[in-house]
């Protein structure tokens, strides 16, 4: 499989005031051509910071960060343009920074596509098709103020996909939608993961998400710490049978981040044994007795 995101080592450290904040501490993430991937995290962990950087608009500290190619540490102002304008394409969590107000569905798509140099004979047929494709063909005449959030959403992912982007990031793309709603934007993200094989990256602080995508790695801290994995196997009788299963992520050097369910549970902290078992390595708490003094 070819690495389509890469980045490696990632740190990117905010000085404000003389307080100096390590927003990312050292992320490493590789999505491979066609995977459909979120990135999940509490407030603060870090999500944004790798988005800005990975879309362009941030350069980190230290590390490395490749996306379709372009390794984005190398890039002049030109380049960086040309690859937002061409290699990527953006949804975001609001409405305002999709799609114009005052221009109906139709238009923005059209203008997304003037501005991707869309040959202009097949501007109109292409609008119809991405609005057909994202199943708002419906709405094409309406400005955003009339239609629903899920319908603006689907029609921001259509307006992303005009310039027919390797890779399309999605930031809280259903942040301010109900279930029904948000259903309906991630059926409709992985529908054009899988029709058109674009590499989707979703990035939000909603655990839910990974009932949605086959895989979904954790920032903690500005790590990644956890990933989970669905998989779907039919059972005796036929029926599709979804399994999800937790890994922890474990880096170049041997760090690994425990839950922070695990670290309450047997009050863990500081100090832990560690203990090599053949096909396993246990972590036990330190009595205080034993921790050295
Ligand atoms: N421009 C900045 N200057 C100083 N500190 C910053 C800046 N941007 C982010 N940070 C800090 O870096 C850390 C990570 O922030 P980031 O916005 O990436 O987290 P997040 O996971 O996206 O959070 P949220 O879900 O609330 O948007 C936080 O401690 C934040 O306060």
């Amino acid at each position: 499989m070819t690495a389509q995101i890469e980045c490696a080592d990632l740190v990117r450290i905010f000085s404000a005031e003389g307080v100096e904040v390590q927003a990312l501490q050292g992320l490493t993430l590789r999505v491979d051509r066609g995977e459909l991937t979120a990135v999940v995290g509490a407030s603060g962990s870090g999500k944004s910071t790798l988005l800005s950087i990975l879309s362009g608009l941030d350069v980190p500290t230290a590390g490395s960060a490749n996306v379709a190619g372009h390794d984005l540490l190398a890039m002049d102002t030109r380049e960086r343009t040309a690859y937002r304008r061409h290699s990527v394409g953006f949804v975001w969590q609001q409405t305002s920074r999709n799609l114009l107000p005052y221009l109906t569905a139709g238009e923005n798509l059209a203008m997304a596509l003037a501005v991707a140099r869309s040959p202009r004979r097949q501007r109109s047929a292409r609008v119809g098709e991405l609005l057909d494709l994202l199943e708002v063909g419906a709405v094409r005449d309406r400005r955003p103020a009339q239609m629903s959030g899920g319908q603006q959403q689907r029609v921001a992912i259509a307006v992303a996909l005009a310039n027919a982007p390797e890779v399309l990031f999605a930031d809280e793309p259903t942040g301010e939608l109900d279930e029904a709603s948000s259903q309906l934007v991630f059926d409709a993200l992985r529908d054009v993961n899988e029709r058109l094989g674009v590499t989707v990256l979703i990035v939000t602080h909603d655990q839910r998400v990974s009932h949605q995508v086959r895989r979904t790695v954790q920032i903690r801290d500005g790590r990644l710490s956890t990933e989970v994995l669905r998989t779907t196997r039919l059972d005796a009788q036929g029926v599709e049978q979804h399994h999800a299963e937790e890994y922890a992520v474990l880096d170049r050097v041997g760090r690994l981040q425990l839950p922070e369910e695990y670290l309450k549970a047997l009050s863990l902290k500081d100090l832990v044994r560690l203990e090599l078992e053949p096909d396993h390595v246990k972590v036990h708490p330190t009595a205080d007795e034993e921790a050295p003094s």
